[in-house]
């Protein structure tokens, strides 16, 4: 059963799907952001649609009722694009963040839709979920550039606000936020990190600062020792800048933990290394 104001709805993919279920716990994040005013306390994006044009089984693409303006005046929405950025360490609540501002937007009437990298499978690939278990539906791809294709032309046409998750393993991030915003006048909202575990600037995420209306940088809390955390330590030894994982390799730590933390690392490395030159059979 459909509320009301589900019901009284105009659908813009078909065939419609059944609403949304999202959950969000009631935690929240650490760090402070800001949602439009109009933010209800309680009310989730409304529509989950396919795009007929895509093979099945298809990924959800999830809509909002079309404002009346939007057919009326379609090219205005061309003229005014924008991109914010939210960065900060692992388990900030950058994910959390996007899902709120796209929740946020959603309820403001706009139509959305959410992206992530198709490298991180942990949860399936149709859905975006925090740490803490809030979920939304998304399309889980391999690069931005398919974006238009896959959801087909015509919807992407009606695109109001695009979310991207994990922004880091994205090549392509700069060139599409521009044409999204510059061309298409799309509102991007992209989430990522900052940093990788040794903290280099990740993938293209700096690189769309230039790009920005806004950046937000957010914190999480030292696991060691609660102060905020800035950086994101990795507990094992790989060495691979793209490591998918979340608290059973990663953590969150204050800079003073970070250095400490680097120390320890490298010691275990190398006693490991030694043992390892003085075992005959490993090599
Ligand atoms: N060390 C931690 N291990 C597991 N979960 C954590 C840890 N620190 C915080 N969290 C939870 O993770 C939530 C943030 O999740 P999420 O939005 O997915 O973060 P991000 O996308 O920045 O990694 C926090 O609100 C908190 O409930
Ligand atoms: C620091 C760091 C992280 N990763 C991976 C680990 C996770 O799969 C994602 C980050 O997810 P989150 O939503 O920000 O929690 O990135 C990596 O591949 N390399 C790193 O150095
Ligand atoms: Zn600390």
């Amino acid at each position: 059963m459909l509320p009301t104001s589900i019901s009284s709805m105009k659908s813009l993919i078909f065939p419609p799907f059944s609403p949304l279920s999202l959950h969000f716990p009631k935690t929240k994040p650490f760090a402070f952001f800001s949602l439009p005013s109009k933010t209800p306390n309680v009310s989730y994006p409304k529509f989950l649609h396919v795009n007929p044009s895509m093979p099945s089984p298809r990924p959800p693409i999830f809509s909002i009722p079309i404002r009346q303006s939007h057919i009326e005046t379609p090219q205005s929405s061309s003229l005014c694009g924008e991109v914010h950025v939210i960065v900060g360490p692992m388990f900030a609540g950058k994910t959390t963040t996007l899902l709120h501002r796209i929740q946020a937007e959603s309820n403001n009437g706009r139509t959305v839709a959410v992206i992530k990298s198709n490298k991180d499978t942990r949860y399936g690939l149709d859905s975006i979920v925090t740490h803490d278990g809030m979920k939304l539906p998304c399309w889980a791809l391999a690069s931005l550039s398919s974006f238009r294709l896959k959801i087909g032309p015509d919807a992407y046409d009606q695109l109001d606000v695009i979310g991207i998750d994990e922004a880091q393993f994205f090549e392509d991030l700069y060139d599409f936020c521009c044409e999204a915003a510059d061309h298409d006048g799309k509102t991007v909202i992209v989430a990522g990190l900052d940093g990788d575990y040794l903290r280099r600037s990740f993938g293209s995420v700096l690189n769309i600062i230039p790009l920005a209306n806004s950046v937000t940088k957010l914190t999480a809390r030292c696991e060691l020792c609660r102060k905020r955390a800035f950086f994101t330590l990795r507990k094992t030894d790989e060495t691979e800048t793209e490591l998918i994982g979340g608290a059973e390799v990663y953590m969150p730590v204050c800079r003073q933990h970070y250095v400490d933390g680097q120390v320890v690392i490298g010691a275990a490395r190398s006693v490991l290394e030694s043992k390892k030159l003085q075992c005959g059979t490993c090599t």
